[in-house]
């Protein structure tokens, strides 16, 4: 990545506005009330499970189709009523949309030349983008002779040659295996903080968003659950939906009980008391659960004493997992009238306590200031 390439390609960050926007198929209400603001040169993500409306806003925000209500701002301008080539975005779609028949040159190259550029200029822009994305010396090969990863490349590429401001990517990644996806990533994020896109990255896939993305609008139902930087959402989930996708979450059914300032959360394991930061303004909602991550816990002897700033209840080993760095244990304890609840920890590789076999009766130590009551 040259400091020329990166030159010729670079454009002002801008930012983007999308204010309380609808949108239906037919009865299908498929965004509702949707607003963001994505600040100048960040790279966004739109995180949420297949049919949650992801696509459909990227293709707003591209002028793809028109939105039914509200309006998208770029760069301080209303740009809903404009076509997709007025709105200064390029887009990489996930089946990278090459052109079979043109090399890779011409394949990047086109759209300038549906611009009329001049031919220096065309050329120059085509090096760059080539450049920035590692393919030098591939200009004459066509589509069919790269592998996925080149054709990626090829893809993205073409999209930032024409230098938009904004960069739209939907799920560009999910064609590549493991390994790729994990440079590729890298590298994106690279491309995009050199040439200061603002960059949009539709995804179902909570470790890409964490990866490359500085903030991440968690979607359900056409809805947006929570904006905030990936390790804020996984801390402080807003409701059981985010805590749920975002990493595994344990989940214990029962009650708030009240007694004066204190508060306690009652489980058929037993009743736990919950620090201040648990209960978030006014009451829990009904239905509330209580809230965990798998490492805020740690396994003890039942007659064990139990350490300051914990709170305990009782359970069985079902299974252990290696994981690597990690172990998971999955336990059984108590839970409603549906008989037991499952409980997963993570212990660090070889940290367990000694003889903790399936069957094993144990003590599961929550660290009390880690507990979130959630609701939906
Ligand atoms: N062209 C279309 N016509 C009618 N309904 C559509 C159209 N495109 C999408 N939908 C519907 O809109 C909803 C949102 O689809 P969208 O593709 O935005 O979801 P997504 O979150 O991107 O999902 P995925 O991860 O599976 O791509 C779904 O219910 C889908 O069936």
């Amino acid at each position: 990545m040259t400091a020329l390439a990166v030159d010729t390609l670079a454009t002002p960050s801008v930012d983007i506005a999308i204010e309380h926007v609808d949108l239906w198929y037919g009865a299908n209400h498929v965004l509702r009330d949707v607003s963001l603001r994505i600040e100048p040169g960040e790279f966004f993500a739109f995180l949420g499970p297949s049919g949650c409306g992801k696509t459909t806003l990227l293709r707003l925000i591209a002028g793809f189709n028109p939105v039914d209500r509200g309006r998208i701002l770029i760069a301080g301008r209303d740009v809903s009523g404009l076509p997709p080539w007025k709105r200064d975005v390029g887009m990489v779609f996930q089946s990278y949309a090459l052109w079979p028949h043109m090399t890779v040159e011409q394949n990047v190259a086109f759209g300038l030349e549906e611009r009329r550029l001049p031919r220096q200029e065309i050329e120059k822009r085509v090096a760059a983008a080539l450049d920035l994305v590692g393919l030098g010396g591939l200009e004459k090969r066509r589509p069919g002779q790269l592998s996925g990863g080149q054709q990626q490349r090829v893809a993205l590429a073409r999209t930032i040659v024409v230098a938009p401001k904004v960069l739209l990517l939907d799920e560009p990644l999910s064609n590549l295996d493991a390994k790729l996806r994990g440079d590729v990533r890298r590298e994106l994020r690279e491309l995009q903080q050199r040439l200061g896109l603002t960059a949009i990255f539709v995804t179902h896939d909570q470790e890409e968003a964490n990866t490359i993305c500085d903030r991440i609008a968690v979607m359900k139902d056409g809805t947006v659950q929570q904006v905030g930087a990936p390790t804020a959402l996984y801390d402080a989930p807003r409701n059981l939906f985010v805590a749920g996708f975002l990493g595994t979450t344990n989940i214990l059914d029962g009650r708030v009980v009240r007694d004066g300032a204190a508060a306690a959360f009652e489980t058929a394991a037993g009743t736990i008391p919950l620090p201040a930061g648990a209960l978030r303004a006014g009451d829990p909602p009904p239905g509330a659960k209580l809230v965990f991550r798998p490492h805020h816990a740690i396994l003890s002897r039942p007659d064990a004493p139990l350490a300051e700033g914990r709170a305990r209840i009782p359970g069985t080993i079902r299974f252990k997992e290696f994981l690597g760095a990690t172990e998971r244990y999955g336990i059984a304890v108590p839970g409603d009238s549906a008989g037991e609840t499952e409980v997963s920890v993570d212990l660090g590789h070889g940290t367990a306590p000694e003889g903790l076999a399936p069957g094993t009766a144990v003590a599961i130590d929550i660290a009390t200031d880690r507990l979130h009551v959630l609701g939906e």
